[in-house]
């Protein structure tokens, strides 16, 4: 399990990670899904006791992060976005090497046990160099494996594979997710759409949504366009539908109405379907029409950035009012001087 709250993380002046909060479950891939530069890495590191955090709490398999460092790290897998790995070491040399390092015994066994995991153990022999990028990536996820912890980090690790690889990896990570706390950075939508179960969406160092893809999903169909179909060619239900309470705009397509919402209003739906009925035409459907987690990353990041320049905005006028105020007082004490 992963609990964060009101985490932070400065450098300076600037402030990367801003005051987040989520949990990542056992049993289920958390997908952390972000823009490059949205602080994804960052938290990652703190979450992995590598960087400590400037405000805020992190609990790690029951463990403080800033406190107990060393014992997150005993039960944490980490899979940075750049794998350190020893080229010229066969894939079994260097899993062994690593379990050296964090002191574990049977070395030969676990190592041989965690590429079994990666689906690798026929490539134990070989040189990593020789190994394709996947197969690399799959090493690395075994290495993060080796202490058989319960939460696994990983970094975009699909990032820079062949589409093949690409699926491949996202089976296995769904794989692990069974028993283990997964917490899998992606700037890719489908992708955590497809793999996690849960997804938290950071901009900027800051979370702007969470939820199961579905939640997700339906929280911006509230505002998506909806289709509306009856029976026959009833052009009398275009008024109809237009004037129900939260209707923006209907026009004829798809055999039917596309009708857009009015922003801010209630969902129009219920009273459309009232609407159709009292008028004694028969409906055949009202629905949605289908969005997908990339338009509600550009909704929900385009909004993040309105409010960012509106706040921006609303400073520069009061910076601009406060100038106002103070500048008859400027020149009236200029004035003041000249006569004196
Ligand atoms: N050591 C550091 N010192 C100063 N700024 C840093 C440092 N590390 C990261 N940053 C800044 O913090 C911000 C977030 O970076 P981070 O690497 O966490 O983003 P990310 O979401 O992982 O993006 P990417 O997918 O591009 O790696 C960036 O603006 C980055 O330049």
């Amino acid at each position: 399990m992963i609990e964060v709250e009101n985490l932070t993380k400065r450098y300076g002046d600037v402030t990367v990670v801003n005051n987040i909060s989520f949990t990542a479950e056992p049993g289920q891939v958390t997908g952390f899904l972000g823009p490059n530069g949205a602080g994804k890495t960052t938290t990652m590191r703190m979450l992995t006791g590598f960087s400590p955090p400037t405000a805020g709490k992190a609990v790690v398999a029951g463990h403080d992060v800033f406190q107990e460092s060393l014992e997150v790290r005993k039960r944490v897998g980490y899979l940075p976005e750049n794998v350190p790995l020893y080229r010229d070491m066969s894939a079994r040399g260097y899993l062994m090497y690593i379990a050296e390092i964090r002191g574990l015994a049977k070395r030969r066994q676990r190592a041989d046990e965690v590429l079994d995991r990666v689906g690798l153990l026929q490539r134990a022999n070989s040189r990593i160099r020789t190994l394709s990028k996947g197969m690399k990536q799959r090493v690395g996820l075994a290495a993060a494996l080796i202490h058989n912890p319960d939460v696994l980090i990983l970094d975009e690790p699909t990032i820079g594979l062949d589409p093949f690889q690409v699926l491949e990896l996202r089976g296995l990570v769904q794989e692990l997710g069974r028993d283990h706390t997964v917490l899998f950075s992606t700037h890719i939508l489908s992708e955590a759409e497809r793999v996690c179960d849960k997804v938290v969406i950071i901009n900027q160092g800051q979370i702007i949504a969470q939820g199961s893809p579905s939640e997700l999903r339906s929280r911006l169909e509230r505002g998506a366009r909806v289709l509306v179909r009856v029976e026959g060619d009833s052009a009398a239900m275009l008024d109809t539908i237009r004037a129900v309470d939260g209707v923006s705009n209907v026009s004829r397509e798809l055999g039917g109405f596309i009708v857009t919402p009015r922003t801010g209003a209630p969902d129009p739906r219920a009273g459309i379907v009232e609407a159709i009925v009292a008028a004694g035409v028969n409906l055949l459907e009202v629905r949605p029409l289908a969005v997908d987690l990339e338009d509600i990353f550009i909704e929900l990041t385009r909004q993040a950035s309105l409010s960012e320049a509106r706040h921006a905005a609303e400073q520069q006028e009061a910076l601009k009012a406060a100038l106002r105020e103070n500048q008859p007082k400027e020149n009236q004490s200029h004035e003041e001087e000249a006569q004196a």
